[in-house]
């Protein structure tokens, strides 16, 4: 199977991937097997799958976060599974990744304002002068002002939190981010906004999504495209329609019947992925 196409921005390609397990080790469990996607410039990817699927390991392949056994990722058109450390953390600037907890991701010795500018002091923007300019753009961008960069975490709602660690992610204007659930921790009325400030945030900066996420009606609603991991396999792959609308396949058959309304077209109150 390719399904590289035009315009992908990200290209995973017979990717494999297993861990070590057993008694010192010494067994391999295969976790990934020969997973391949593409995910457009600008669009949004939802990888769906039940727990344990290996969406998660995945997202760990793209950024870099474990080592492959075989296949390739390529990030425009440069090969990521055989780059050096230097060469790696040059690339990480372009592609962020958001967690589902973002008390994960947020020291709470720190303040909104240092969080935000760290990634910038670490990839090396030394002006000061420049550097608060980005971060009060950056909080900007996610619906936080100024006053509140002055703030510890612990100030903040969840939903106020993971807008935190969108902006730490944003600050360093990358192309891709891998969202990892980044709405599930999150109260059912609070989703929707973030939800919504991630599809806007697309819109103004032409960012693209890999989007992992469990829940099929947040999927059908933020996806252009989706592909569906069933035991490290992906098992379907196609439009958001396609896949959701007129899918035989019987496991994602299953999948969407477990979840009534989520094979229907998207609702009115998420701006979602249809933003375009
Ligand atoms: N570091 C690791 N060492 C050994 N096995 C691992 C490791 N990380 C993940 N696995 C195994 O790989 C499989 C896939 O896990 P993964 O987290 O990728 O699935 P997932 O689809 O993201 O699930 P979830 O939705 O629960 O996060 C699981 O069986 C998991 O136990």
């Amino acid at each position: 199977m390719n399904n590289a196409e035009t315009g992908d921005l990200l290209v995973i390609e017979n990717l494999n991937k297993s861990y070590s397990s057993g008694v010192g080790g010494r067994k391999r469990v295969q976790i990934l097997h020969d997973v391949t996607l593409g995910v457009k410039r600008g669009q949004t990817l939802g990888l769906v799958g039940e727990s344990g699927s290996g969406k998660s390991t995945t997202a760990s392949c793209v950024m870099g976060l474990t080592d492959v056994d075989s296949g390739s990722i390529r990030f425009d058109g440069r090969e990521l599974t055989n780059l050096s450390r230097p060469e790696r953390r040059s690339l990480r600037k372009s592609m962020q990744m958001v967690f589902q907890d973002p008390n994960g991701s947020l020291d709470p010795r720190y303040t909104v304002r240092d969080l935000v500018e760290e990634p910038l002091i670490v990839h090396g923007c030394k002006d000061p002068a420049e550097r608060r300019r980005r971060v009060a753009q950056t909080l900007a961008r996610v619906g936080l002002t100024e006053k509140q960069a002055e703030r510890y975490p612990h100030a903040f709602s969840g939903g106020q939190r993971q807008r935190i660690a969108i902006a730490r992610a944003l600050v360093l204007n990358p192309e891709l981010v891998v969202l990892d659930e980044p709405v599930s921790a999150l109260d059912v009325s609070i989703q929707a906004q973030v939800l919504n400030l991630l599809a806007e945030l697309q819109d103004e900066l032409q960012l693209t999504y890999l989007f992992i996420v469990h829940d099929l009606a947040v999927a059908r609603l933020m996806s252009h495209r989706i592909a569906v991991m069933h035991h490290g396999r992906v098992v379907e792959y196609g439009s958001a329609a396609e896949v959701f609308e007129h899918t035989s396949h019987p496991y994602t058959r299953s999948l969407l019947d477990a979840v009534p309304g989520a094979s229907q077209p998207a609702g009115e109150e998420l701006q979602g992925a249809n933003h375009a």
